[in-house]
C-alpha cells in the first residue's frame, strides 16, 4: 500500500483498519466475545457506530437524559455518546456516597478481610492487564481519545499493570501497618493505625485516562474509602470500560460510583454529598477554587512548569538530546510531567545538543501520533504565545513554530509541530517577562535558555519564582552540581543524573508536586497512605491501677 494512500486514509476518517494499523497486534483479530468486560470493539468506535459511555451508581449501571457527544480528536466526527448527568440527577450519587460512614467500608477494627479482598481483585486485574489482547484494548482505547503513540500508550497500561500487581496478596493490608508505643505506665500503649476518610471524591484528567484514575482509585479503595470517580467526559469511556473489568475481578459493586457530568454538577454533588476528601488531578486554575469550595478538604497534583538543567559536565549528546526530547513531545507535550524548560549550561550550548533536538522533533508525525492532537490548547492560542515570546528581546525560534498540515484534526484542538524557543536568561528574569515565559502550555511547546557558570543563581532564583513543582530533572554526574541544585529547589519528583528526564514516572517512584501541603502523590505505598489515609492514634490504658492509689488533690 503506497505512503500517500496510507496517509490520506488517515486524515479522511481514521477508518478502522487504518486505525488498526498502529498498533502491533495489527490485523489479528481482537473478538469483542474474547473480552468479557468490554462493551465494543475499540476498532470499530466511529461516526456511525459510536460508542456509549454509562455511568455507575449505587451499584448499577445507568443511563441519563442528557448525552455529551465526544468528537474523534483525529477526524472531528462525533464517535463516543457520554451519559451527562445534570444538576437534577445527582441525588443517587449523593445518597450513595452519604451512606459510607466516616470511618469507611474497612479499617483495621472493621471487615479486615476486606484489605485481602483487594488483594485478590488487584492480582486478577493484574492477570487480565497481562494478556496481551486486553492490554493492546487499553492501549488502543487510550489512544482512540487522548492521542499519543502506541508506546505511550502501552507504558501506560504497562505501568497500571505493575502497580496493581504490586499490591497482591498481602501488600494491600500491610499499607494498613500500624505501630505500637510503650506508654508510662503498665497497661498503657500507643497504636498509630491508617484509618480512611469514608466517602471520597476523586477527580481526573484527560491526559492520562487510565493510569491516574486507576491508581489513585486502587489507593483510595485499598485504604478502606467508598469514592466517586469522575474523568475528564473526553476520556473517561477508559475508566468505562476497567471499572467493567474490575467488577469481574470481584469488586464489590457497591464500592465505587462513576458519574460524568461537566463541572458545575460535579461541583454540586460534591457540596452536597460533602466527600471527607478530594483528590484532584488537572489544572490549577480548578485546583485552587475547588480547595476553596470544598474548605481546603483536599489533595491536588496540578500542573507542572516542569524545568531540567544541564549541568557544566557534557557527556551522552545523543542520549540527552534523545530524553528532551522525549521529555518536552511525547504525548504532544500534554504531560504534567512534560519538559516545559531546559537550562542549559554554556557547554552544552556549544555542542550539538539543540541540533540534536531539532532532528528528532523533526522524526514526529501524525502517523504515528509521535505528534498528534493537543486536547486543551488550540493551534492559535500556542502559536500566538510563540509570537509573544518571540517578541522578547534576544529571543529566537529553535525549531517547529508552524502548525500540522495535511490533517483532520477538529479546530477545538491544536496541532503544532513540536516547537522549541530560546529566551534569554536575563530577560526571563525581568518582571515583565517572568508569568509570560513560565506560563504552562499543555501542548509540544518548550523554552530554551543559557547559562555560565557564574549564573546558576539566576536559573535557582527562577526556580524559586515558579509556581508549581512537580517533576524536575538536574542532568549532571557532577555531586557539587547536584548538591547545590537540589539543595535550593523543591519540586517533588526530582531525577538527578547524567539519564535524568521528568517525564515516564513508573508506579515506584513517587510522583507528584512538593512545596504545598496540599500536595498528593500517586504511584508508591508512601503516596498511597499520604493521600488516601490519616492517622488515627488509640491508646490503650488498661490498666491495673497502681495499688494504693488515692485521689489526689485537683490541678
Ligand atoms: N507517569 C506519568 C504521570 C502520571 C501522572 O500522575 C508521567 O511520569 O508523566
Amino acid at each position: 500500500m503506497s505512503k500517500f494512500f496510507l496517509r490520506k486514509e488517515f486524515w479522511v476518517g481514521a477508518s478502522p483498519s487504518a486505525l488498526r494499523r498502529l498498533s502491533p497486534l495489527g490485523h489479528q483479530q481482537r473478538l469483542l466475545s474474547s473480552l468479557s468486560f468490554a462493551t465494543f470493539d475499540v476498532e470499530e468506535i466511529s461516526g456511525s457506530q459510536p460508542a456509549e459511555v454509562h455511568n455507575f451508581v449505587q451499584g448499577k449501571w445507568t443511563k441519563s437524559s442528557n448525552w455529551n457527544t465526544i468528537v474523534d480528536p483525529l477526524n472531528g466526527e462525533p464517535f463516543i455518546k457520554v451519559a451527562d448527568v445534570n444538576e437534577m440527577e445527582i441525588k443517587p450519587f449523593v445518597e450513595s456516597l452519604s451512606n459510607c460512614p466516616k470511618h469507611g467500608l474497612h479499617n483495621p477494627f472493621k471487615a479486615p478481610e476486606r484489605y485481602l479482598l483487594y488483594g485478590d481483585i488487584s492480582t486478577k486485574a493484574a492477570h487480565m492487564l497481562s494478556q496481551a489482547k486486553v492490554s493492546d484494548f487499553f492501549a488502543r482505547l487510550i489512544q482512540r481519545v487522548s492521542p499519543k503513540s502506541y508506546q505511550q500508550a502501552l507504558g501506560e497500561v504497562y505501568v497500571t499493570r505493575k502497580f496493581l500487581e504490586n499490591f497482591c496478596g498481602d501488600q494491600v493490608r500491610f499499607l494498613a501497618r500500624s505501630f505500637a508505643v510503650p506508654g508510662n505506665h503498665l497497661g498503657q500503649q500507643s497504636h498509630g493505625f491508617r484509618w480512611p476518610y469514608g466517602p471520597v471524591a476523586l477527580v481526573t484528567p484527560f491526559n492520562f485516562p487510565l493510569e491516574i484514575p486507576l491508581l489513585q482509585l486502587m489507593g483510595a479503595l485499598y485504604m478502606g474509602n467508598k469514592p466517586v470517580l469522575k474523568v475528564d467526559s473526553k476520556v473517561s469511556i477508559v475508566m468505562d470500560q476497567m471499572m467493567r473489568l474490575l467488577h469481574q475481578c470481584g469488586m464489590p459493586v457497591e464500592d465505587v460510583d462513576f458519574i460524568n457530568s461537566d463541572g458545575k454538577t460535579m461541583n454540586k454533588l460534591l457540596s452536597e454529598a460533602k466527600p471527607r476528601m478530594t483528590l484532584f488531578t488537572g489544572s490549577s486554575r480548578v485546583a485552587e477554587k475547588l480547595a476553596i469550595d470544598l474548605n481546603g478538604r483536599i489533595k491536588l497534583e496540578d500542573a507542572g512548569f516542569d524545568w531540567k538543567i544541564l549541568g557544566p559536565d557534557v557527556n551522552e549528546v545523543d542520549y540527552v538530546a534523545w530524553v528532551c526530547d522525549q521529555d518536552a513531545y511525547a504525548c504532544s507535550g500534554q504531560k504534567c510531567s512534560a519538559q516545559s524548560i531546559l537550562f542549559m549550561h554554556e557547554n552544552w550550548a556549544k555542542s550539538s545538543l539543540t541540533d540534536k533536538m531539532k532532528g528528532l522533533a523533526e522524526r514526529r508525525k501524525l502517523e504515528d501520533l509521535t505528534i498528534g492532537p493537543v486536547l486543551t490548547v488550540t493551534t492559535e492560542a500556542m502559536l500566538d504565545h510563540l509570537k509573544s515570546l518571540l517578541e522578547i528581546r534576544g529571543s529566537k525560534l529553535l525549531f517547529g513554530g508552524e502548525a500540522l498540515e495535511n490533517h483532520s484534526i477538529p479546530k477545538i484542538y491544536g496541532a503544532l509541530k513540536p516547537t522549541a524557543v530560546y529566551v534569554p536568561l536575563e530577560e526571563i528574569l525581568t518582571e515583565k517577562n517572568f508569568d509570560l515565559v513560565t506560563k504552562e502550555i499543555f501542548g509540544p511547546f518548550q523554552v530554551v535558555t543559557e547559562y555560565k557558570d557564574d549564573q546558576l543563581h539566576m536559573v535557582l532564583d527562577a526556580l524559586e519564582r515558579m509556581h508549581a513543582h512537580l517533576t524536575a530533572a538536574v542532568v549532571s554526574n557532577n555531586p557539587i552540581f547536584l548538591q547545590e541544585v537540589i539543595g535550593k529547589s523543591v519540586n517533588g519528583t526530582t531525577y538527578a543524573g547524567l539519564r535524568a528526564r521528568t517525564t515516564g514516572a513508573p508506579q515506584n517512584h513517587w510522583f507528584g508536586p512538593a512545596g504545598d501541603p496540599r500536595g498528593a502523590g500517586i504511584g508508591t505505598p508512601e503516596a498511597i497512605k499520604l493521600v488516601w489515609s490519616c492517622h488515627r492514634e488509640v491508646i490503650y490504658d488498661f490498666g491495673p491501677v497502681p495499688r494504693g492509689w488515692e485521689v489526689p488533690s485537683s490541678t
